[in-house]
């Protein structure tokens, strides 16, 4: 079973989310925030191109997602590779900050695997932020297969911690950052470093 760790649970005084007034509309789908990055971008052959979607409640700053088990993704013959699910979540998770429109990485990821992923599955996942308590995001996750409403495969609670732009400019290889950073389309070049255009 689940055992959350401390560091996951939001303290007592931590707020509600807020989803942004300008994130993207209930239902609209996100895209890629960066055509290199390995979980959503459409210029990585064996990425995950894992397509979200903003979630139908206007109030929640939720998300749905879905991902197709390759056979590049395999860990096991014809399963899908732990980590790669991993991935998936992480994804799907991080991309819950688009919503909240702050730059924010990934601190902690706890996972669990439920059940065996088959190579060709969708994998169904939704994913929330719980609570936001200063530059600390706490989120949630569930993949489902055989549907949207289908068995739980794997689920994961994370916390991301918001950075500065800065993070990326400073830590990511000059070649990737000086490309991201030239891109003319300004809403592209925003989303890579999930800021406000
Ligand atoms: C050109 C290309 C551009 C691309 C642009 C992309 C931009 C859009 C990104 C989206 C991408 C999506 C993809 C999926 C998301 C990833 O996969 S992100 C990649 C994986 N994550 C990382 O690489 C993060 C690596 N870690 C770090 O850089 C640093 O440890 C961190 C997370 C920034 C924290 O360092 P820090 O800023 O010095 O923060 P620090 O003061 O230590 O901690 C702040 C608070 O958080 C807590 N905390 C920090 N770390 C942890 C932890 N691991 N566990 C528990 N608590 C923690 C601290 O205890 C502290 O709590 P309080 O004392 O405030 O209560």
């Amino acid at each position: 079973m689940s055992g959350r760790t401390p560091s996951l649970t939001p303290p007592d005084d931590a707020a509600r989310p807020v989803r942004h007034p300008e994130a993207p509309a209930p239902g609209e789908l996100l895209g890629a925030h960066y055509e290199h990055c390995f979980g959503c971008g459409h210029g990585q052959p064996h990425g995950l191109h894992l397509e979200a979607r903003a979630g139908d409640d206007p109030d929640a700053v939720a998300i749905t997602a879905e991902f197709t088990v390759k056979p590049e993704h395999q860990g096991a013959p014809g399963l899908a590779h732990g980590g790669v699910l991993a991935t998936a979540l992480d994804e799907t998770l991080g991309s819950l900050n688009w919503l909240l429109r702050v730059i924010a990485v990934t601190g902690r990821l706890e996972t669990d695997f439920v059940r065996p992923v088959p190579v060709g599955t969708v994998l169904h996942l939704d994913a929330e932020v719980t609570a936001v308590a200063g530059r600390k995001i706490y989120s949630t996750a569930t993949g489902r297969i055989g549907g949207p409403d289908g068995p739980v495969a794997v689920r994961a609670d994370a916390l991301f911690i918001e950075v500065k732009v800065d993070h990326f400019i400073e830590n990511g290889r000059p070649e990737e950052i000086k490309a991201a950073m030239d891109d003319p389309d300004q809403v592209r070049r925003a989303r890579a470093f999930e800021v406000n255009p």
